[in-house]
């Protein structure tokens, strides 16, 4: 096979050239978020389809004018990778695999308009959308595409080939990107009623000849190349064997390359981000794709190669991801050069990219003038790197010498971050050394429980929630207004006392028996620490998708974390002055702060945990002397940071474990120290939950139907459990008798002494009227339940 060096338009068997530099994807919410509000805007009815395609089209169009601007020039070079709300669900609709529930919705000839997708991805009434969850090991969510026996596979939409066609005649031919045959049903789950042993991949070669028919389709739309994102072949620890997806691919590439590129296929590129190809690269590199994207952030240039993988990879180009896509920092471009030029030494050819698609990280610097100059300086959001990379691929082609310059600026930029003030603070690092085995350890369980019992004075099955309450279009004015001086610091403090009020009265009132103030006062439950700890800064508009259309805005972690001053009492002393119920005092976890904002990568992760954990640990020795004595630390995201080989799990756990350890031990025996999981499935963790050594664990079960509660069974859990028994991801309110029913199992294996009543996590994203209606009916099957019991049902 031959690498073409001009960019004609490929005729059969020859191979169209790769552009030198690349990135595998682009943020796809628009830089001020244009996508966000006319996806909502659509939901609410406020605007038609056509207007969201429109608003859809010019943010395509921006995006293709801009990384052309910033340096993506070469035909293929830029990635269409749009998606209205998920690249997975796009996967899931494109091949035709809608679940039968919704099939009402597809149009005869196997189309879904945008009110039908919007329903697939979010549910409707009785409806329940596609299962949400984490995508890889990252703070994205995709759609749990379901797949089953009979699920009939079809080429049944033109989005993508639609995308092509927009591109190609505004004068740019685009690399599409879709999710690859591979990754695709290794995520998917089996469809209800599919037999025992069944597994989606199971159907791999009844959905090749549907990536086939795409990949015509898109060829004779323009494109020449096309990327598959493969990150399944990275990780061993999806339900499938590594070994078992490296014969998957060997079979589904076989297929897709059978035909000769030109009219029947665009060459492929082969992504596979997040991790190192290991156990499937022998089968890539035997494969016939024409080139392969790795990721050199997270794995190295391959080595040790046999005689027939170094033949296979001689004969590909070889796409490498120096440029991290997944976090913010400034690229070392000397060492990102060294590297590109090792796998020069093993491919045809050779590309600079992106280590992931640039989704990950917001759109531009531009937007952040607020950062201080010298932070701004270690930064790269996805417009920087895309020049990064842009760069990178002048090097490959004209020599290190012509970026001379932009090389020696990254490195100086690199140096002075190492000796920048905040960056390493002594009194922090002597803290951190200075901790002992014994700092991470409480007194004895059944102590605590008993001195709990007496301090706490709790009904049996104790009623609580997971701690925020709707977030009120008034209360995100209101914070908008003072973040814009619009409204004074005191104002806005009485908005939100008035608000803990509300939310305090309302406990009261549906009769709930360990309260939360609400947490109005919280842009966000990692944002609103990052703000108040140093270490931290915050970007004003560095929003990154996490869902459809919600975004967050990773706060940056680049330097050593401390607690100038206390950053909750003052709410929570305020919420329990109001209420002789016990309110608990509520923080978020270590890990999670780390999981869920871009954490410096010049130091290693556990003394990162360390400073937070000690930071943390100072807050709840306040919060005790003023009075709290249940304390929440939220770790929803212990799971998501799990790492995607299973050889570094333990190492992790311990450091994780520790952490929240570190944060929580300093309590009294009398403190009840509650810990909250969400947004995974934690069969895997359990173990780790159980060392967290936290009195009260709330953790997500409604959806799975108290799955969770097995697995800690069978772990010998024996600790306060409160497994959801509302699942807060639909404004669907559950009846007290499915509330009952959920309690009923629950009771089935938690002793009820150990046994709480919560929602699955917290109400943010609620209405009120869905939280008062949801709130009593739990209530209500709380009392029931504790009649059964034939405990005292309080009044
Ligand atoms: C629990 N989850 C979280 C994750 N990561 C986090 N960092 N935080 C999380 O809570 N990862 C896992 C999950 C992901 N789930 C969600 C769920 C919900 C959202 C969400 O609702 N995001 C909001 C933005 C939240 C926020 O930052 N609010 C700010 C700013 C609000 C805003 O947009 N203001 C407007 C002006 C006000 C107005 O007029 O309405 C503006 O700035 O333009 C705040 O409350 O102050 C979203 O809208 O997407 C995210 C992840
Ligand atoms: N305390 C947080 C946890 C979310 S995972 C909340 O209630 O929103
Ligand atoms: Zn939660």
């Amino acid at each position: 096979m031959t690498i073409s060096q001009g960019t004609p338009a490929p005729t059969a068997g020859t191979i169209p050239a790769f552009p030198t530099a690349t990135i595998l994807g682009y943020p796809r919410i628009g830089p001020r978020r244009e996508l966000k509000r006319a996806l909502e805007s659509f939901w609410a009815g406020r605007t038609t389809a056509a207007e969201l395609e429109a608003v859809a089209a010019d943010l395509r169009a921006t995006t293709r004018a801009r990384l052309g601007a910033l340096g993506l020039t070469g035909n293929s070079a830029v990635p269409a990778a749009f998606s209205f709300y998920d690249q997975v669900l796009d996967a899931a609709v494109t091949v035709g695999a809608v679940p039968e529930r919704f099939a009402h919705l597809v149009a005869s000839d196997g189309t879904l308009d945008l009110a039908g997708y919007s329903t697939v991805a979010r549910g409707a009434g009785a409806l329940a959308p596609l299962e949400m969850t984490k995508w890889f090991d990252t703070n994205y969510h995709y759609l749990v595409p379901e797949i089953g026996p009979a699920t009939a596979f079809r080429l049944a939409s033109d989005r993508l080939v639609a995308e092509v066609a927009e591109s190609v005649a505004s004068g740019v031919v685009p690399r599409p990107v879709v999710v690859g045959p591979v990754t695709f049903l290794a995520l998917s789950k089996a469809a209800d009623g599919a037999p025992d042993g069944y597994e989606p991949l199971d159907r791999l070669d009844d959905l090749l000849p549907v990536y086939v028919a795409l990949l015509e389709r898109l060829a004779a739309a323009g494109a020449q190349w096309v990327q598959l994102d493969e990150p399944a072949l990275v990780t061993d620890t999806l339900r499938t064997a590594p070994d078992a997806l490296a014969a998957a691919a060997s079979r589904a590439y076989a297929v897709l390359t059978a035909a000769p590129v030109g009219a029947q296929r665009p060459a492929i590129l082969l992504a596979a981000p997040y991790g190192e190809l290991r156990e499937s690269l022998p089968a890539v590199a035997l494969s016939g794709v024409e080139a392969v994207a790795l990721d050199l952030v997270e794995g190295s240039v391959p080595s040790g190669l046999t005689d027939e993988v170094r033949a296979g990879l001689a004969a590909k180009v070889l796409v490498g991801g120096v440029v991290d896509g997944h976090n913010v920092w400034r690229a070392d471009l000397a060492a990102a050069v060294e590297r590109l030029d090792a796998l020069r030494a093993l491919g045809a050819g050779v590309a600079a990219s992106s280590s992931t698609s640039l989704f990950h990280v917001p759109h531009t610097l531009d937007d952040e003038g607020h950062l201080d100059a010298g932070l701004r300086s270690w930064l790269a959001f996805a417009d920087e790197k895309v020049a990064e990379v842009a760069v990178l691929g002048r090097a490959l082609v004209s020599g290190t010498d012509a970026v001379a310059a932009e090389v020696e600026a990254a490195s100086a930029a690199l140096a002075a971050r190492a000796v920048a003030v905040g960056v390493r603070v002594d009194a922090v690092r002597e803290r951190t050394a200075a901790v002992t085995d014994a700092d991470r350890r409480r007194g004895d369980v059944a102590e605590r429980r008993e001195a709990q019992a007496e301090r706490l004075r709790l009904p049996a099955l104790p009623t609580t929630t997971i701690g925020s309450f709707p977030q009120t279009v008034e209360i995100r004015k209101a914070r908008a207004a003072h973040a814009k001086g619009e409204l004074a610091t005191d104002a806005y403090e009485a908005a939100m006392r008035a608000e803990i009020e509300r939310v305090v009265r309302l406990q009261e009132e549906l009769g709930l028996d360990v309260l939360v103030h609400g947490e109005a006062e919280r842009n966000d439950m990692v944002q609103y620490f990052a703000e108040l700890l140093d270490g931290f800064a915050v970007t004003e508009n560095g929003w990154v998708q996490s869902y459809g259309s919600r975004c967050t805005r990773p706060s940056l972690l680049w330097g050593d974390v401390s607690r100038p001053a206390p950053m909750t009492v003052g709410w929570a002393s305020y919420a329990q002055s109001l209420s002789d119920k016990p309110v608990k005092g509520m923080l978020t976890g270590p890990v999670t702060i780390m999981a869920w904002s871009f954490v410096r990568d010049d130091v290693a992760k556990q003394e990162v945990a360390d400073q937070l954990g000690l930071a943390l640990r100072d807050e709840v020795a306040d919060l005790e002397a003023a009075g709290i004595a249940v304390v929440q630390v939220d770790e929803p995201a212990l799971r998501e940071l799990l790492p995607l080989r299973r050889e570094a799990h333990a190492d992790y756990l311990a450091w994780s474990v520790g952490s929240f350890r570190l944060a929580t031990a300093g309590a009294a025996p009398s403190t009840q120290v509650h810990t909250h999981l969400c947004y995974s499935e934690f069969g895997e963790v359990i173990g780790a939950i159980d060392a967290l050594d936290a009195d009260v664990t709330s953790i997500e079960a409604a959806r799975s139907r108290m799955e969770v509660l097995g697995e800690l069974e069978a772990a010998g859990f024996s600790r306060g459990v409160g497994p959801g028994v509302w699942d807060i991801h639909s404004p669907r309110v559950p009846s007290a008798e499915e509330i009952s029913e959920l309690l009923a199992l629950a009771l089935g294996s938690v002793d009820p002494s150990l046994l709480w009543v919560n929602p699955d996590c917290g109400l943010k994203t609620r209405g009120y009227a869905e939280t008062e209606a949801s709130l009593r009916n739990l209530v209500e099957a709380t009392r029931e339940a504790r009649a059964t019991l034939g405990a005292p049902v309080p009044a």
